[in-house]
């Protein structure tokens, strides 16, 4: 499995575009989420909306899925094919009524389900999207009375997205095998909806050495060398695990 970041910034960097991933298997393509950013990078990348088999998306914030309205275009306008939308339970009325419908509504096009091939996730439950691609969903703390996932991937591999500091989690998570967590990280404190780099910093090392770093803001040149155990997460990378 090879994991390929769109972006790597926070909501607001402009260098960096918005913490968005491919996740490569050996048949498939997956997408974790699609922010305004990820058109733009994927066409750098050579690549184009058909390419992907499957989007998965982690919560509502543009950052995460502004893409999705070109997404869904393109894909029934251009290639005239549902892509595959694996979305959590607890996020698929609002993903459409509070976010996209403006934008797709349109005659003949009324639904979610008109644009994508929708698969419903549940909090806990683990699901194969694809074949050799098994997710369980973690609702983590974000933005208060607000839903937000963080995802396990084949049992080793965990994605922040968006979440604040939850040490025990983290712990958990390498106590049952995780060896490599994409995590995010807000250089000023205090963290508020996401976890600083202060808060990272606390963990033990044995912790920290598992932790790659993304969702940074523009100035992530003042933090090189300062980040303890953990590395900065590259845009266009290709990482395996
Ligand atoms: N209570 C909040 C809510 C939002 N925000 C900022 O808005 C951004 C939305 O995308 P994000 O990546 O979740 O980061 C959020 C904060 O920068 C924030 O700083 N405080
Ligand atoms: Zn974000
Ligand atoms: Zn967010």
């Amino acid at each position: 499995m090879k994991v390929q970041m769109l972006g790597t910034g926070s909501a607001f960097a402009k260098k960096y575009y918005n913490t968005n991933a491919l996740f490569y298997t050996d048949s498939h393509t997956i997408m974790l989420d699609c922010g305004i950013t990820a058109p733009l990078s994927l066409h750098q990348l050579g690549k184009s909306f058909n390419d992907i088999d499957a989007l998965l998306i982690s919560h509502i914030h543009a950052d995460h899925i502004g893409g999705m309205e070109e997404f869904a275009l393109q894909m029934s306008f251009i290639f005239r094919r549902k892509p595959v939308l694996y979305v959590m339970d607890s996020l698929v009325d609002q993903l459409w009524n509070s976010s996209l419908k403006g934008g797709l509504k349109q005659e003949m096009f009324n639904t979610l389900d008109d644009y994508f091939e929708v698969r419903l996730l549940s909090e806990d439950v683990s699901a194969k999207l694809m074949p050799g691609f098994h997710v369980r969903p973690i609702r983590t703390s974000h933005i208060p009375n607000k839903s937000s996932y963080s995802f396990l991937i084949n049992e080793t591999f965990f994605y922040s997205a968006d979440m604040k500091f939850d040490p025990a989690l983290l712990e958990a998570l390498v106590q049952e095998g995780c060896t490599t967590i994409f995590h995010d990280c807000q250089f000023a404190s205090p963290g508020m909806v996401h976890t600083t780099l202060d808060e990272l910093m606390s963990l033990p090392s044995y912790v920290q050495e598992r932790i790659m770093l993304m969702h940074y803001d523009d100035n992530k040149v003042d933090y090189e060398g300062q980040t303890g155990f953990m590395k900065f997460v590259e845009q266009h990378r290709l990482y395996s695990f």
